[in-house]
């Protein structure tokens, strides 16, 4: 293996060591930060996820409500959950998790979430600071990946970064953030024609499309950094990401595992902006 691992692990760990201070400090000052999750319905892997984000608030202090509801619950039921959380003062991040059932529309229930509790960064206020470079929440994945890329001591100016994935939750905000870093940055898609193309010439990739094996060792310029966003099942049912992990780790001189990788970071970055929430009062 020539690439040095990029650990979410560790990096975690010393990030969420910080904000677990900072926790403390506003605990002290009687205004401990809280954080409330809302799933509706039973995704198994809903579950997981929204599990281990109410088990890191409560490693770093952060006091945590999680609403779970019936995928019938009425869209009307759920706004007005929001305008009750919004209305808590001892709440500051309020996180719906998606995807939600087909008869509510996400686009509301975001935009029903107070702009200062949006710790998602998933409103349109939030998208338009990020692409004004205004101050405001960014969303986690994409932030985390950003994190990731910086503890590897990389400057991005004048980089080209190709990211690949157009999500309003990944692929269009994390171009936005490589971009506010100097990076030159392309964005590949469903309908790029040649993928290779793009990323041979990339010194960092970052993968967010949701199909294992999207990136091949071929596809990758020696010493290229690599960041994979991806959360797949293999043939047997093992996590796995966008990249062909076991070849790129022999060409990329730094590349993230999944498990272990982008994912603890975007938890991470959500108790991040709780903290940062809270600190704004
Ligand atoms: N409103 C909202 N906000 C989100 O941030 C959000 C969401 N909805 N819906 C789903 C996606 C997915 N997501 C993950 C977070 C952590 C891991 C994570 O910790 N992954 C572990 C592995 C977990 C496992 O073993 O399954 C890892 O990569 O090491 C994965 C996925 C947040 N999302």
């Amino acid at each position: 293996m020539s690439a040095q691992l990029i650990d979410g692990i560790a990096l975690s760990q010393k990030l969420r060591a910080e904000i677990a201070e900072r926790a403390a400090a506003l605990t002290a000052q009687g205004r401990q930060p809280g954080l409330a999750v809302i799933l509706v319905g039973e995704d198994p892997a809903s579950q997981v996820y929204v599990r281990n984000k109410v088990k890191a608030c409560g490693d770093v202090g952060i006091h945590s409500v999680m609403e779970k509801y019936d995928a019938d619950l009425s869209e009307a039921a759920l706004l007005e959950r929001i305008a009750a959380l919004n209305a808590d003062p001892s709440i500051h991040g309020i996180l719906v998790q998606m995807p939600l059932p087909k008869h509510i529309n996400p686009h509301k229930v975001i935009e029903a979430i107070a702009a200062s509790k949006d710790v998602d960064g998933y409103s349109v206020l939030s998208a338009g600071e990020l692409m004004t470079g205004l101050e405001g929440f960014r969303p986690c994945t994409p932030y985390g990946c950003m994190k990731l890329i910086e503890a590897t001591g990389t400057d991005l100016r004048g980089k080209h970064a190709v990211v690949i994935g157009r999500s309003n939750t990944v692929g269009k905000p994390m171009a936005l953030l490589l971009l506010q870093a100097n990076a030159t940055v392309t964005i590949c898609h469903s309908a790029t024609p040649d993928l290779g193309l793009y990323t041979r010439q990339a010194d960092v990739i970052v993968a967010a499309v949701g199909r294992r094996n999207t990136l091949t060792a071929d596809m990758v310029k020696p010493g290229a950094l690599v960041i994979d966003v991806g959360m797949n099942r293999d043939e047997n049912g093992k996590l796995c990401g966008d990249v062909d992990f076991a070849n790129i780790k022999e060409v990329a001189s730094h590349i993230t595992p999944v498990p272990g990788g982008v994912g603890p970071m975007t938890i991470t970055m959500l108790l991040m902006n709780t903290i940062e929430s809270a600190e704004r009062g």
